[in-house]
């Protein structure tokens, strides 16, 4: 079974994520995969620099990830003209590491799951879900951003209300991170038809 795993930006993905590879299901993951087709000396990082210039890179050639994500985060038309460059890449690494691994369950980490129509992927969709305050508080402390900075990234998704109502199953990231696995644990059993 493929499940596609979704939320809103710090909404508790890769907690979720980190626990079900603890419990050693597969699990992919887009935001891996974004940092490796830019890598030095890769199509997508050339493709950036042709676009954005040779401001985005560090001294050293990498894609300086703070700068690429203050230009894109506020300003919509280059944060689409970026997913129009890596998207395919993203796309294209998924389905391979997808038709790659043979067990009962393979779960992807996708953050833009719904807005780049991954659904049909994947037989069910899980999203985390927070409340938008939490969402806020926890993106600004765990990345040191301004209130500012975290709704431009924050309104650079589908709001994660709609995510909500699109999901399969909707996780409660709410409450501390037992509560979290206790829902995994409660999914999974329901799934494998409570054997296990
Ligand atoms: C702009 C970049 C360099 C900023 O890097 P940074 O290290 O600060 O962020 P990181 O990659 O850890 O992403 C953090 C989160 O931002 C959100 N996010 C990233 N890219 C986007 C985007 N294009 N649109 C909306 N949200 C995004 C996701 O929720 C992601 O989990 C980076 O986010 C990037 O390369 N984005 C484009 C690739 C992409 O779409 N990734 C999502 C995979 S589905
Ligand atoms: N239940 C929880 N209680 C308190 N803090 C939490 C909880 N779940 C996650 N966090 C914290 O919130 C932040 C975001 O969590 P996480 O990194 O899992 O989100 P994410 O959806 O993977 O983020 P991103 O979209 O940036 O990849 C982290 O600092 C994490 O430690």
């Amino acid at each position: 079974m493929k499940i596609g795993i979704t939320g809103g930006i710090a909404s508790g993905k890769s907690t979720t994520t980190l626990y079900l590879k603890e419990k050693g299901w597969p699990v992919i993951d887009a935001d891996l995969i974004a940092r490796q087709v830019v890598e030095p000396g890769t199509i997508g990082l050339k493709k950036i620099v042709e676009y954005f210039s040779k401001d985005v890179l560090t001294s050293e050639g990498t894609l300086d990830r703070p700068k690429l994500g203050s230009i894109i985060f506020s300003d919509p038309s280059k944060r689409q003209q970026l997913d129009r460059i890596l998207h395919p890449l993203i796309q294209q690494e998924i389905k391979r590491q997808m038709e790659q691994y043979k067990a009962a369950f393979i779960f992807a980490d996708i953050p833009l799951l719904f807005e780049g129509n991954y659904e049909t992927w994947f037989d069910e969709t899980w999203v985390v879900y927070v409340p938008f305050e939490t969402q806020i508080d926890r993106l600004m402390k765990r990345n040191g951003f301004t209130k500012e900075q975290a709704l431009d990234r924050i309104h650079s998704q589908m709001p994660l209300e709609e995510k909500k109502q699109l999901a399969t199953r909707v996780l409660d990231n709410s409450k501390e991170p037992q509560a979290l696995y206790d829902q995994i644990d409660q999914i999974l059993n329901e799934l494998l038809g409570g054997c296990c």
